[in-house]
């Protein structure tokens, strides 16, 4: 597929290569690209649109909304639930399942989101997206409960993000590869600028939140302290660290140039498996970062594998570059 080619050209290509019934796969899509167009322009407007700042109300996990979480997740639910496709969504921000009001026969997917990915970096205008997992709905209820959700990521038919940084890109895949579009402001539409994208399987940079240091489990606090030593430890060569606090960069970073991030179990809240959700982060960025040539584990498993008990699950995330990840799993497996 040629650079600049459109994203609506783009889906309309994938749909011949996908089996025919899954042409409204591609229309939802479609809205989940205009969705993420709309959110770009909220997120840019920043200050200027009154949009900063926090809600005194909380989500599920208990996290003070900010006003763009909130902002953000009904511009994602109004945009995709027009279309016809979707039987119900769910997402970070929301506590329970979104039925699709007023429709009847209802549509073939479910749609699962974290409309603001990073959202403690919105205030400080550092980079923050969108992600999204869309699952194929096998019941026939009008209003499918949240156990119609809880498929293995393998079952996912399509995940992405949208990334708001100095550009504003979308990474999408239907499980054929990995593929990078731009927003081009002018023409308002997101052009093909990273085709079949691919993750380095070597690499020399880490990422994780080092101040949970002493809550992290051995094979963490081995492998971390190994890169940190660099050439005069046991790997024999230096290493870089970066943690941007918006898994959607971090990942992103990791797609163009390589490199492992870590959010792994640790001790900080023993009731807790993890920080970062199963449904809406690790499954959509797990099934990108492997058709990436990447690896993506919970440290014990595959996060594909897992299987999903609750829409709001938290797992251990530890992905990137092949051949590093298998390093850090090596260490797992020690014991
Ligand atoms: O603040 P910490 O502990 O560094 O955690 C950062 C992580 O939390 C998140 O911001 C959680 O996502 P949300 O912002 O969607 O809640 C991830 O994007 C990021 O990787
Ligand atoms: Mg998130
Ligand atoms: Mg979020």
């Amino acid at each position: 597929m040629q650079i600049g080619t459109t994203i609506t050209q783009f889906l309309a290509d994938e749909q011949r290569k996908l089996n025919t019934n899954q042409t409204d796969l591609l229309e939802l899509m479609g809205q989940v690209v205009t969705a993420c167009k709309v959110i770009a322009t909220a997120v840019n407007k920043g200050a200027l649109s009154g949009v900063m700042g926090s809600l005194d109300t909380e989500n599920i996990q208990g996290e003070t909304q900010k006003k763009l979480d909130v902002i953000t997740n009904e511009i994602f639910m109004q945009t995709t639930e027009r279309g016809g496709q979707l039987a119900a969504m769910a997402s970070e921000e929301m506590d329970d399942v979104y039925h699709i009001p007023g429709q009847y026969p209802r549509g073939k997917y479910l749609i699962v989101f974290d409309p603001l990915d990073g959202s403690s970096n919105v205030d400080v205008n550092i980079s923050v997206g969108t992600i999204f997992s869309i699952l194929e709905y096998k019941g026939d209820s009008a209003t499918p409960a949240a156990a119609e959700f809880l498929q293995p990521g393998t079952q996912q038919v399509a995940a992405g993000y949208a990334l708001y940084g100095s550009s504003t890109m979308l990474v999408i895949t239907t499980g054929h590869g990995v593929n990078g579009f731009t927003l081009d402001v002018n023409i308002g539409e997101f052009l093909l600028t990273h085709p079949n994208m691919m993750i380095a399987p070597d690499t020399k940079e880490f990422a994780i939140n080092a101040s949970n240091e002493r809550f992290w489990e051995a094979p963490v606090q081995r492998y971390v302290r190994e890169c940190v030593a660099g050439k005069t430890g046991p790997r024999g060569r230096d290493f870089n660290m970066r943690w941007v606090a918006s898994m959607v960069a971090e990942v992103h970073r990791i797609i163009i140039r390589g490199g492992v991030f870590m959010y792994p179990k640790d001790t900080k809240d023993p009731a807790k498996a993890g920080k970062l959700r199963l449904m809406y982060e690790a499954n959509p960025m797990s099934f990108i970062v492997e058709q990436a040539g990447g690896i993506s584990s919970t440290g014990r498993q595959r996060i594909l594998d897992v299987q999903p008990e609750g829409l709001h699950q938290r797992v251990p995330v530890i992905l990137g570059s092949k051949n590093e990840v298998e390093v850090i799993l090596s260490y797992h497996k020690d014991m």
